[in-house]
């Protein structure tokens, strides 16, 4: 089986010129001042740069949770803004996954319904939902966990989970924001490798925002925010 190379994929997301300025006390902050992201299949994107380059404002754009104030965020060829707000649910539901810090798992449920949660909340029988819930819980490493509840695994097995989880839509983009940012060194490797792993089989692109400059060795491209514009991260 032949496989197209990265660059030559269709972009499944792509950000043009986005802006983004808050107002504060002391006066207009200007975070994002012409951005632009083009994200494909199976590629890996790190995002790199000081605390408050506007690496969570990016991500909150790219995750239809921000609007820009002008700009283009298009998934799939279609532009967020034009989007009801049903429609930008809908696509966050389906289109989109998301990670963060802390995995935010619903602790009265075992690792596998946690996994199948949001699928039988899309309306998949649960015999499905779990059918694929198992699937990526084996992806990740964690076919023997997968009836524990999450206060019977360890942070990084949690961690796993969620990133299970996330994926369990089949989302097209994963949007990660500081995924490894409280586990251990080997820990945040594995959990990493797993997350890669998987999202390259499954043609997911991610884009993650870390502190960890070792991470970014798993990246195909690393970026950061210089002025408020997306250039190549020099590392
Ligand atoms: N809702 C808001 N209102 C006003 N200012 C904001 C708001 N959200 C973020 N900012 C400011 O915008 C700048 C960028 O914030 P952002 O959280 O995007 O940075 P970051 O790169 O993710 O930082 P960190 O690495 O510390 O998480 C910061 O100066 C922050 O104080």
């Amino acid at each position: 089986m032949s496989i197209t190379p990265i660059s030559q994929r269709k972009p499944i997301m792509r950000l043009v010129d986005v802006c983004r300025t808050y107002s504060t006390g002391e006066g207009a902050l200007e975070v994002l001042k012409g951005a632009n992201l083009e994200l494909r299949p199976g590629e890996m994107v790190g995002l790199v740069g000081p605390s408050g380059s506007g690496k969570s404002t990016l991500l909150h754009t790219a995750g239809l949770l921000e609007s820009p104030d002008s700009g283009l965020v298009e998934i799939d060829d279609v532009d967020a803004a034009r989007m009801s707000e049903r429609e930008r649910t809908l696509t966050r539901r389906k289109k989109l996954g998301f990670v963060y810090q802390f995995h935010h798992l619903l602790p009265e449920l075992n690792a596998i319904d946690n996994v199948a949660a949001p699928l039988m909340i899309d309306g998949v029988n649960r015999k499905i939902a779990r059918e694929r819930a198992s699937k990526l819980l084996q992806a990740m490493g964690l076919s023997e966990r997968e009836r524990h509840q999450p206060g019977q695994l360890s942070g990084g097995e949690q961690q796993r989970v969620a990133i299970a989880r996330s994926l369990a839509n089949q989302p097209r983009v994963l949007i990660a924001d500081e995924p490894t940012g409280n586990l251990d060194p080997m820990t945040t490797t594995a959990v990493f490798q797993s997350l890669f792993d998987t999202a390259r089989t499954e043609q997911v692109a991610v884009l993650v925002a870390t502190h960890n400059l070792e991470l970014t060795t798993y990246m195909d491209r690393v970026l950061t925010l210089k002025d408020g514009q997306l250039t190549d991260a020099d590392i």
